[in-house]
């Protein structure tokens, strides 16, 4: 496929390899990774994609008037200038769908983009969240939490797109690049949608964490089950665990699992999802992941796997130093910037801790993040 993206000329940024072809973007990241980390253990091939497009199950876009017309769609990089379109190559193309559709939707109803310097107007940001069967949670965003008229915007967008299983009110009053605040109020479905990852279902709300690429996310969950090696006795800890969808693809081959997360909406959805697929031996507790493993290595807790997946600025020294006293055999570490991967696992290693191999699955296509997993094992002395 060609690059017909109108957005790459007008540079939203968001896919930064798109003329690279995709043979060539995985060369480049597997170059990357073995100069970062083929100094620990072997780096194996990156797991690409057959067809690289229309991954995304999440997109963010942005309101703004042009003309007098209310218009809707990415940013162009670096600025806050609305480039209007819902042609993206890399989102879901019923997230296309819908975000024209909520343009048509919010326009039946006469809302304007919200000014940020004059205080007018109502609309700051929609985001998507769609699932593998095509449905969609709609969240607007609103500076405050008047939005007159409301439940014609919903008549309007179902009609338009049927698809469109849940939508909520977001509000957010701060002047911050934060796009979603703390309130919100359901204005149809339940508020949340459901996806099936490894056979097990998951609900997403709009504020949860949830892998963007969920092909993807299957082959990398299988290759950490796989490198976890469990045999349905080990106690499991599942760290930065979001809605705890680790955790729970571990939990039919593990004794227990105890899953830790610092955002309270995931965790609900983490409990929530523990219910709906029928696992009881799964404990989620909301948590700052490093405060949990230094109560946890003082109460003398050993658990025999630990899995980490924390954000891009990867783990702290005290986490790793409290999860090292717990001495679990193996560490499964899954990490989307190899940067702080190479920093962490070089922490491990001074805490008796062997890197045993890396694999990478490309999750983010046309763009320059990769994802891995590697495997640590604790070494006997
Ligand atoms: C890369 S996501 C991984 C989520 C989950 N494992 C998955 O695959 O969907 C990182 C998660 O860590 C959470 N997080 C960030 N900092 C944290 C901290 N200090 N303690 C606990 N959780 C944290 C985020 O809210 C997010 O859900």
């Amino acid at each position: 496929m060609s690059n017909t993206c109108p957005n790459f000329t007008r540079k939203c940024g968001g896919c930064p390899l798109l003329a690279t072809p995709y043979p060539e973007q995985l060369a480049q990241k597997q170059t990357r990774l073995q100069t970062l980390l083929g100094k620990f253990a072997p780096v194996e091939p990156v797991q690409g994609m057959e067809k690289p497009w229309h991954y995304r199950n999440k997109a963010i876009a942005s309101f703004a008037m042009r003309q007098g017309k209310l218009v809707c769609g990415l940013y162009a990089e670096g600025t806050h200038t609305v480039l209007p379109g819902s042609d993206c190559l890399l989102q879901q193309e019923a997230l296309n769908r819908t975000l024209e559709a909520v343009l048509q939707a919010a326009r039946s109803c006469r809302w304007t983009a919200y000014d940020e310097d004059r205080g007018t107007g109502s609309l700051r940001h929609v985001v998507l969240r769609g699932t593998r069967k095509g449905e969609v949670l709609v969240t607007l965003v609103t500076p405050g939490p008047a939005l007159p008229g409301s439940r014609n915007f919903c008549a309007a967008l179902r009609k338009e797109a049927p698809w469109v299983a849940g939508i909520v009110h977001n509000i957010n009053p701060t002047a911050t690049s934060a796009v979603l605040g703390n309130r919100e109020k359901v204005l149809y479905g339940p508020g949340q949608v459901l996806d099936t990852l490894c056979g097990l279902r998951f609900a997403i709300s709009s504020r949860s964490f949830y892998q963007v690429n969920p092909l993807q996310t299957e082959v990398l969950y299988r290759t950490a089950m796989k490198l976890a090696d469990l045999s349905g006795k080990e106690t499991v800890v599942d760290a930065y665990c979001g809605i705890g969808t680790i955790g729970l693809c571990a939990a039919s081959s593990s004794g227990q699992v105890l899953g830790i997360e610092r955002n309270p909406a995931a965790v609900r959805d983490a409990i929530a999802n523990a219910r709906r697929n029928g696992v009881r031996n799964a404990r989620f507790t909301c948590a700052d992941a490093t405060e949990w493993m230094e109560q946890a290595a003082r109460q003398a807790l050993h658990p025999d796997v630990v899995f980490l997946d924390p954000p891009r600025a990867g783990s702290t020294p005290a986490c790793i130093g409290a999860v090292a006293r717990m001495a679990p055999q193996r560490v499964v570490y899954v990490s989307c910037d190899p940067e702080t991967l190479a920093r962490d696992v070089a922490l491990f290693s001074q805490k008796g801790y062997r890197a045993q191999r890396f694999v990478p699955v490309d999750l983010f296509p046309h763009t320059r993040h990769v994802e891995t997993i590697v495997l640590l094992q604790r070494e006997t002395l």
